[in-house]
């Protein structure tokens, strides 16, 4: 078969923009193909403007505490327009890295428009058909709004739209108490919204109980409240909604956030027909993020699996290095950081307690320390939150950490963990997203670049690349 393409990439998020990126620095011929707008969902309407959202809430957080140190601060005045013009700003700021412009510059040729698989190796867009030996399907996934009786006919916020907001709402009713209910709710209300969150189950189940407590505390004493039970049916109009939650008195407010989940985005582009087999909430994927058609991946979001923007970016160089190389690359979750923007900040790497628990029973040990008896944190008045390290003899499993900054203190775990230190490790570590430690392994990373994409490296995947053509 005559292929038009080395690789075809659907979806310029995160994981596709890795991928293509990774594959072109190589040297390969990649279609980057993006319907809507590059970045995905990360820049244009998740970590970006949310963690933008927070940083000025943070500031006006600062304010409200008016007397500390011997400083004494005014009450903070809240000018909505301007809050959201910084969130575009910070949207503005980053989205050149994302751009047409960068991938191109990278060597990918960058096509705008909706992709429809046709074929094992082939794709359509905007009329023409691509073809390729390997195709990456980066599509990502949408707010998972589940069927709550009245919800169609009033109008809510997802993040699809929340960031657009023309108004600060007076009482933010937050249905969902994972990561995205937990930044918002903390965020609207130091903004100056009365926010209440419903949340059915555990709030942040995937973390650690401990430090999730430690959170939910301060997240109260701010004037965030709780309540425990399904939402079950909503009903009201702009301006006014009352949601009937299980076991509990109505609540209502002036606005509806739904942050109740993700579903993977696999229909519609001719994957059904392909018969791309499906896991729980997103394509079933092998350990190398192949799909049950062999010649097709799918990596991040639109997977079933953990949803995060530095996973999406380390499958995305995984797949590339796999399809570079060819040879198999699996990926190895053993040292996944996580990190909740609130204040305090939690975060996750390797295995929770419950996690080492289940799978080791007694054999593991947790340590524990406070930040009470941590002099910086003492210093800077910031005491509240602690770390646990989870460790198996002296091997450590896993850290969860509450408190001011905690998801810049996972970095060295992560080379403990895996027990790879090297500039190379280093570089190709997973960090979470976004952190300031990202910038260690943006410096590793720039130290290994002429060597990895070097003249040699280059020759070695162009040959792969014409046995791949030939054999496909
Ligand atoms: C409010 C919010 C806050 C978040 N905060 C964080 C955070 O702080 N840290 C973190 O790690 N993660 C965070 N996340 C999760 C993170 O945003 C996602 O995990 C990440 O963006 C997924 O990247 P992706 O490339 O897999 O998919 P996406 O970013 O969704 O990209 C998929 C792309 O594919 C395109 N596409 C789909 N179908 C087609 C088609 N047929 N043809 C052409 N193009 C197509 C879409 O237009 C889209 O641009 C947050 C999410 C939300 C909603
Ligand atoms: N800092 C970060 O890394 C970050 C921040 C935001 C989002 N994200 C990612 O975005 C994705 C979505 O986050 P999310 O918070 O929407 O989803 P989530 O699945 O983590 O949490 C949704 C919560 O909604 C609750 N819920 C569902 N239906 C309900 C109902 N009817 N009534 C009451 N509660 C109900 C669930 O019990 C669950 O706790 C996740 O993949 C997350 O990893 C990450």
């Amino acid at each position: 078969m005559d292929f038009t393409h080395d690789v075809i990439v659907i979806g310029g998020g995160a994981g596709g923009l890795t991928a293509a990126g990774g594959c072109a620095l190589f040297g390969l011929k990649v279609a980057l193909i993006e319907g809507h707008r590059m970045g995905g969902e990360c820049l244009n309407n998740g970590c970006v403007p949310s963690k933008a959202l927070i940083a000025a809430a943070r500031r006006a957080g600062v304010a409200r505490e008016e007397t500390r140190f011997g400083v004494t601060l005014s009450a903070p005045r809240i000018d909505w327009r301007g809050v959201r013009g910084h969130v575009r700003q910070a949207i503005a700021d980053i989205e050149h890295h994302d751009s047409v412009e960068t991938f191109e510059e990278m060597g990918c040729e960058v096509v705008l428009g909706t992709a429809r698989l046709t074929g094992k190796h082939s794709v359509e867009v905007g009329g023409r058909t691509l073809t390729a030996p390997r195709i990456v399907l980066a599509t990502g996934s949408e707010p998972l709004v589940p069927p709550i009786p009245g919800l169609a006919d009033i109008p809510y916020l997802t993040n699809e739209n929340l960031f657009e907001l023309g108004e600060r709402p007076d009482h933010l009713v937050v249905i969902g108490g994972g990561p995205i209910g937990m930044e918002m709710a903390q965020a609207f209300r130091r903004l100056g919204s009365a926010v209440t969150v419903i949340e059915s189950g555990r709030v942040m189940s995937r973390d650690d109980p401990d430090s999730v407590a430690v959170m939910v505390d301060a997240l109260r004493e701010e004037g965030v409240r709780f309540v425990r039970g399904k939402a079950l049916r909503v009903e009201g109009e702009a301006g006014g909604v009352r949601v009937h939650v299980e076991s509990d008195r109505p609540v209502t407010g002036t606005h509806l956030l739904v942050a109740t989940g993700r579903k993977a985005r696999v229909a519609g582009f001719g994957a059904e027909e392909l018969g791309l087999a499906l896991g729980k909430n997103g394509f079933a994927v092998d350990a190398r993020r192949r799909t049950s058609v062999r010649s097709i991946y799918a990596i991040g979001d639109c997977r079933d699996g953990i949803r995060l923007t530095h996973v999406s970016g380390y499958e995305g160089s995984n797949v590339a290095l796999e399809i570079v190389t060819g040879l198999p690359t699996k990926v190895d979750y053993s040292a996944l950081p996580w990190c909740t923007y609130t204040e305090p900040e939690i975060a996750q790497i390797g295995m929770t307690e419950a996690d080492a628990r289940a799978k080791h029973g007694d054999a593991i040990a947790v340590v524990r320390e406070e930040f009470g008896e941590n002099e910086r944190a003492v210093a800077d008045g910031s005491c509240i939150g602690h770390m646990k390290m989870v460790l198996k003899g002296k091997k450590v499993l896993g850290v969860s950490i509450v408190g001011a900054h905690a998801g810049e203190l996972l970095l060295p775990f992560a080379q403990s963990i895996t027990g790879k230190s090297s500039t190379f490790a280093l570089g190709s570590a997973i960090v979470a997203y976004p952190t300031r430690s990202e910038i260690s392994k943006a410096a590793a990373f720039s130290a290994w670049e002429p060597t990895v994409f070097g003249g040699l490296p280059k020759k070695y995947a162009a040959l792969v690349a014409r046995l791949r053509r030939a054999l496909a």
